[in-house]
């Protein structure tokens, strides 16, 4: 999800039509408003609306622009709606929203979709407010679920999808003649992953495909005019059909794949069972109580686990092969990295499909670790990370603000800060060759998997992934732009909606390579 909120035309027509009596309700939150004292400057926003509109798409440029270039600087305030919130694009206040005040800031929002298209605020990690019970279930994730360990365990699935998806291209290049969509290809196949590490096989003949599945959470999983002005959220009610409708299918999916291992679980013995994630979490299938986790927790926990692994993932690839692709210089280093450290794996090997660069080879690939890190700062999957909602009031700058103020940290914008980076909208790998700057989210003018009590469980999975696909993609094949085209036309703009997606999906030509 990224804060990018879905305002139909006919919504703000309605509030325009609506506005005698919705100024009532306006002037109200502006009593509200100067109740807060000092709240920090925020730009002109709409009555009853006040700054919705900014949000619309592409938030985090349109923030940056505010903050640079609009005179409101690094600490600004919204109204959105109703929902008193700020925006920080600085390195010093991230740090004070993700570590000094944390625990204050640990809260996320609570959103229509997540009811209607999720299991409630509660049930999975992402949406839960912070409280013992996220703890605990927390702590699962991180001791039991996303460890090293496992993930070692389940290598060998990850690895049998690369094979495939490194064949799919063959295929669909027509052996190198062809374009093909980058994204599409890379996505199916972290979908896949993703799947296969939950329960270990692709569900047969279900209702809702891992790709299916991608496209809901892509298309539902957004907040809705209702979630800022809720005396408006009767004009969401087609679209609360629609999610509730999707809500049904994901249901019947989940029911599916827990079914299925129950009836294994009761025929065959426990180290006959696969040693996957669903097997932990079914493991401790249970009434609410703080040795178990109940059935809607455990269903709220896989769908946060394939929605949290499968776009992040994919999105960053995209990126990344688009940036290669551009940077044809950066391309030729990466293939020869590659190709060296594997030439000392190939002895006797008849032929570079045998051997698939693996999680041991990366630690020996610094130049392509220096290329993810440089693409994951140009282009954060998730920009805003995820909004903050204090749950009592604090204090950030000069400022006393009140419980349920949302904070917004521009992740996009301090990494492209001129204060804390070189050459900061260039392309430029190298720049990490030097630094000790790393994703542990103890640096805070670079934060792609966010920062504190809330930063990503799957950050290990999440970079194996991309790591591992990369290099194979560099190094089984060569990559060209479609004919007519240049690396200057590659788009480079972004979306907006589920993540900092590409506008315009990229399409390339994978030519095999023989080394
Ligand atoms: C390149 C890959 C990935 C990126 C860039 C990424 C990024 C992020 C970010 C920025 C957050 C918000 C952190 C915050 O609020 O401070 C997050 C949260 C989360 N991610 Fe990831 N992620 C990736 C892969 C994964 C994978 C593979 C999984 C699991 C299979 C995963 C599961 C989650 C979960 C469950 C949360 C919510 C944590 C919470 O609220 O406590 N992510 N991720």
């Amino acid at each position: 999800m990224v804060w990018g909120i879905s305002i139909d035309k006919e919504v703000v027509l309605i509030v325009v039509l609506a506005s005698p009596v919705l100024l009532l309700l306006w002037r109200r939150r502006q009593v509200k408003s100067k109740e807060i004292s000092e709240f920090p400057r925020c730009p002109p926003g709409l009555p009853i609306l006040g700054n919705c509109m900014l949000l619309k798409s592409g938030a985090h440029r349109v923030l940056a622009d505010l903050a640079w270039n609009q005179g409101y600087g690094d600490l600004f305030g919204l109204w959105l709606g109703s929902i008193p919130t700020v925006v920080v694009s600085s390195a010093d206040l991230a740090k004070e929203v993700l570590h000094a005040k944390d625990k204050i800031l640990a809260n996320r929002g609570k959103y229509l979709f997540v009811e209607d298209l999720y299991y409630g605020f509660n049930s999975g990690p992402v949406f839960s407010s912070y409280n013992p019970r996220w703890v605990w279930s927390r702590k699962i994730l991180t001791m039991e679920v996303l460890t090293i360990k496992r993930m070692q365990q389940l290598q060998h699935i990850r690895y049998s999808e690369l094979r495939r998806l490194l064949k799919r291209l063959q295929d669909s290049s027509a052996g190198g003649t062809r374009p093909i969509s980058v994204g599409r290809h890379i996505s199916d196949m972290t979908a896949n992953t993703t799947l296969l590490v939950l329960q270990s096989k692709l569900p047969e003949n279900a209702i809702t495909s891992p790709a299916e599945l991608v496209q809901i959470l892509e298309d539902e999983a957004m907040p809705s005019m209702g979630d800022f002005i809720p005396s408006l959220a009767f004009l969401d009610s087609l679209n609360k059909r629609r999610r509730r409708r999707a809500h049904k299918r994901i249901d019947a999916l989940m029911d599916s794949i827990l079914d299925e291992r129950r009836q294994e679980m009761a025929q065959r013995l426990q180290n006959e069972l696969p040693q996957d994630y669903l097997q932990v979490l079914l493991s401790k299938e249970g009434p609410m109580d703080e040795e178990h986790l109940t059935t809607t927790e455990i269903k709220g926990m896989i769908l946060d686990l394939f929605g949290g692994g499968v776009h992040t993932s994919s999105a960053t690839l995209e990126w990344a092969m688009a940036e290669l692709l551009r940077h044809p210089e950066c391309m030729r280093r990466l293939q020869t990295e590659v190709d060296t450290v594997m030439s000392q794996h190939c002895n006797g090997v008849n032929s570079v499909d045998d051997v698939l660069v693996d999680d041991d080879h990366i630690q020996q690939m610094p130049y392509l670790q220096s290329i993810v890190k440089e693409v994951m700062r140009l282009h954060p999957i998730l920009p805003l990370i995820f909004p903050r909602v204090a749950s009592t009031s604090f204090n950030l700058g000069k400022y006393q603000l009140p419980a349920g103020t949302n904070v917004l940290v521009n992740a996009w914008a301090i990494a492209r800060d001129p204060r804390y980076w070189d050459r900061p909208t260039e392309f430029w790998p190298e720049r990490f060759s030097k630094s000790d700057i790393d994703f542990s989210g103890q640096h805070y003018q670079y934060l792609p998997f966010g920062a504190g009590r809330r930063m990503c469980p799957g950050i290990r999975l999440g970079l194996s992934v991309v790591h591992v696909t990369l290099a194979n993609l560099v190094r089984h094949f060569d990559w060209g732009i479609p004919d007519g085209k240049s690396a200057k036309d590659i788009d480079m703009s972004c979306k907006g909606g589920i993540g900092n997606s590409r506008a315009v999906p990229l399409l390339a030509i994978p030519k095999r390579r023989i080394c």
